[in-house]
């Protein structure tokens, strides 16, 4: 049987955040990168196609977004699933919602909801708004994020700035009550000439509700959490029938590197642990600018220190370096400079024989994975909440046949205990 859920990931940590979370739940899960050129893969419930669509231009994230879903509406997918960050990323144009609406109308559907909660990374929503770790999203590290800083917690509010419809509520109140109360609510909302509601959730309880409510819904919009309550609905179909391999990954090897361009604060203190223990590489960016050969200095360096364990090559900066750089180079161009410089070391770093490779920020993985033609990921084992290791495939109907494929962790920048560039290892067999 072919998949019965079709997901849109709007960046890549995202993609292997959410497939984690469907392997989790039971659902038997492939993620791909970008809308493949192939046949759909059998034995699995949900497909991820992971896109780099978060901070593209408008017109492109939403073209990317309909080819992929027309390409699960092919692979007989019955429920979408559009998922975008956490801490709801989104540039003031979009792209939130401009690929909602465009989803939505290509589905021919009036109503769907709108939920970046994942209580599990500390990202919760009241009243509609949404906190980090207890801080309101405004006041949270993301305030100062190089691509898209997020000033307003107010998720109405966010959401009715960049969508064609009107934005309601589903507030805490009726979904503590359950999948039964918070439909009754969406009907509402919906007749109040809503098309979307923003729904709160504060625990895991609440989002299993969520995933009732959202029964046959044919599009839900959120972070990676909502998924944790879809599968009852499926498996209540009787339509989950396949045993759970998930988390077993291929024997893997090889040297070991961490990539990292992510900025966030979780990724800063990562950044600064590792530094302190392991052989680590600064990428400059006025230093890309100036047209300095920084890929090729980071890999003689590489080549030098592999063999003593793992290492580190990392842009990561503060606010206020991002900012100074961002000032002299541009937000984009700065962005798009790190990226590919980063992407350039690791395709070096693998032709120097590193088999096993975490990666760290949204925008840095996707660069990355890019330039290492991997095609698609098997989910493997969780390292933190929302960060699973995985392996690279070729494409969408690869069979993992590789020797020892080439083991990648992308981590969201938020994501992860402070130790997490160190421990990851351990937790790949
Ligand atoms: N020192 C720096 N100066 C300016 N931009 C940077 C710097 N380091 C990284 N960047 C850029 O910041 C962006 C970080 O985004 P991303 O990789 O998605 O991380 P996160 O997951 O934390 O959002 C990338 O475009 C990256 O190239
Ligand atoms: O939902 C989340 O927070 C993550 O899955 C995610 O999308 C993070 O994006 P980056 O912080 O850009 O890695």
């Amino acid at each position: 049987m072919g998949p019965i859920l079709g997901c849109i990931a709007d960046d890549f940590t995202g993609g292997t955040d959410l497939a984690g979370m469907l392997v989790k739940s039971g659902m038997r899960t492939v993620q791909l990168i970008g809308v493949p050129d192939g046949p759909p893969p059998v034995g699995v419930d949900a497909v991820v196609i992971a896109l780099k669509s978060r901070t593209s231009p408008v017109e492109d994230a939403v073209a990317e977004s309909l080819a992929a879903l027309r390409w699960l509406q092919q692979a007989g997918c019955r429920q979408f699933y559009f998922k975008y960050c956490s801490t709801f990323d989104s540039t003031p144009r979009g792209n939130i919602g401009p690929v909602t609406d465009a989803l939505m109308r290509a589905l021919d559907v009036g109503f769907t909801i709108a939920c970046p909660a994942f209580p599990a990374n500390g990202r919760t929503i009241y009243q509609g708004y949404l906190f980090v770790s207890g801080e309101p999203l405004n006041e949270s590290g993301m305030r100062h994020h190089p691509l898209t800083p997020m000033t307003d917690a107010n998720l109405v509010r966010v959401l009715q700035r960049q969508a064609g419809g009107k934005v309601g509520l589903a507030a805490h109140a009726s979904v503590e009550q359950g999948g039964v109360v918070l439909a009754e609510r969406f009907a509402a909302l919906r007749e109040q000439g809503c098309r979307y509601a923003i729904v709160d959730a504060v625990s895991d309880k609440d989002l299993m509700a969520i995933g009732a409510a959202c029964d046959g819904m044919p599009l839900v919009t959120g972070g990676s959490g909502i998924a944790l309550g879809l599968a009852q609905n499926f498996r209540r179909q009787g339509l989950l029938t396949g045993c759970d391999a998930a988390a077993a990954l291929p024997a893997t090897g090889g040297l070991r590197a961490v990539i990292s361009g992510s900025c966030s604060s979780a990724t800063q203190r990562q950044v600064a642990i590792m530094r302190c223990q392991a052989p680590s590489f600064h990428v400059d960016p006025l230093r890309l600018a100036r047209g300095d050969d920084v890929a090729a200095e980071a890999l003689a360096w590489a080549a030098a220190n592999l063999a003593q364990g793992p290492v580190l090559v990392y842009a990561t900066a503060t606010p206020e370096t991002v900012k100074a750089v961002q000032a002299q180079l541009g937000v984009e161009q700065a962005g798009g400079m790190v990226e590919d410089a980063l992407a350039a070391i690791a395709r070096g770093l693998v032709a120097l024989g590193v088999g096993r490779m975490i990666v760290a920020g949204g925008e840095t993985s996707g660069a990355v994975v890019r330039a290492l033609g991997v095609g698609g990921l098997r989910i493997g084992p969780e390292i933190d909440p929302g960060v699973p290791w995985t392996t690279a495939l070729r494409g969408a109907g690869d069979d993992d046949t590789a020797a020892a494929p080439l083991a990648l962790a992308l981590k969201s920048g938020n994501f992860g205990s402070d130790d997490f560039f160190l421990k990851a290892w351990s937790r790949l067999s």
